[in-house]
């Protein structure tokens, strides 16, 4: 569904993505990790035509998406910032914009189910008529989703999507995600802080450092081995309840020698 092949791209004179090549299926999660600004907005930004590569290209089911206009795109790719705007409209409105790539004039009766339903889903219907500006981050965040399900692409690309999520919403939002790559096929790249989350949800996984690619494929690449040299924390991994889990854990000795390079995780760990 969407494919990029060896995508450099830097912003004035810096390089900051080189050959970065991934493959998106249908009905799939991919998930971005890597460092604070080891790329992973800059690839994200770069799928969805915000930025254009250097070198390399981005093909949108069989097609350049350097042949396409914004509205061409915007018609099969949604994208969900990682800082959401604040605004006065409300957010009805808000929800309302993800449909105007298909709307002529007005909207239709139809344009105004599916946002009701986009809505529904992210639980805000109690918040429709409010302006965006009032609200938290995390029901921000809701809004920035409901808007990008609104859209109805059958890509979804999503910087960070959980950060201001509590708990409960961060299950709730990653389940969702499940349920429209499995049930409506939709393709979905995400980037991710917690890794955790990642391994949880993600059927395949990029690992950036310093804009290159790592490693990247299914859950079987990420070893502890692996997990240190992208993130610079030595790490375990166990099976909690049937789940694969990542503890960083705290070598006393090392973290006097360089208080930076480890965290520390609780008694025992
Ligand atoms: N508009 C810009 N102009 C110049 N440099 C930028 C710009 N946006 C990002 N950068 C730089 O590009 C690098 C990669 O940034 P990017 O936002 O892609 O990283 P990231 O992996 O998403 O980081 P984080 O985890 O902190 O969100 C960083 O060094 C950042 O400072």
């Amino acid at each position: 569904m969407l494919r990029a092949k060896d995508i450099t791209f830097g912003y004035r004179k810096e390089v900051i993505l080189q050959g970065v090549s991934i493959s998106v299926d249908r009905g799939t999660i991919t998930a971005v990790l890597g460092m604070n600004g080891s790329g992973k907005t800059t690839i994200i930004k770069c799928l969805n035509g915000l930025l254009k590569p250097w070198y390399g290209v981005v093909m949108l089911d069989g097609e350049s998406l350097s042949t396409l206009n914004r509205e061409q795109i915007a018609r099969k790719v949604a994208y969900v910032p990682q800082r959401s705007y604040e605004s006065d409209l409300s957010v009805f409105d808000a929800v309302l914009l993800g449909r105007k790539p298909h709307i002529k004039w007005n909207p239709s009766n139809i344009d105004l189910e599916i946002v009701s339903d986009a809505l529904r889903t992210m639980g805000l219907e109690e918040y429709a008529l409010r302006p965006v500006r009032e609200l938290s981050g995390g029901e921000i965040q809701r809004v920035a989703l409901a808007r990008a399900l609104a859209q109805e692409a059958e890509v979804l690309l999503l910087d960070e999507p959980t950060s201001s999520l509590d708990l409960h919403r961060q299950l709730e939002v990653m389940n969702l995600l499940c349920e429209l790559a499995r049930e409506r096929g939709m393709a979905i790249v995400l980037s991710v802080h917690d890794i955790n989350l990642a391994l949880r949800f993600a059927d395949k996984f990029l690992l950036l450092r310093d804009g290159r690619v790592y490693a990247y494929g299914e859950r079987d690449i990420l070893t502890p081995k692996l997990i240190e040299e992208v993130f610079n924390v030595p790490v375990v991994m166990q099976h909690v309840y049937d789940q694969l889990i990542v503890i960083p854990i705290f070598d006393a000795r090392d973290a006097k020698n360089d208080e930076r390079s480890y965290i520390k995780v609780g008694a025992g760990a």
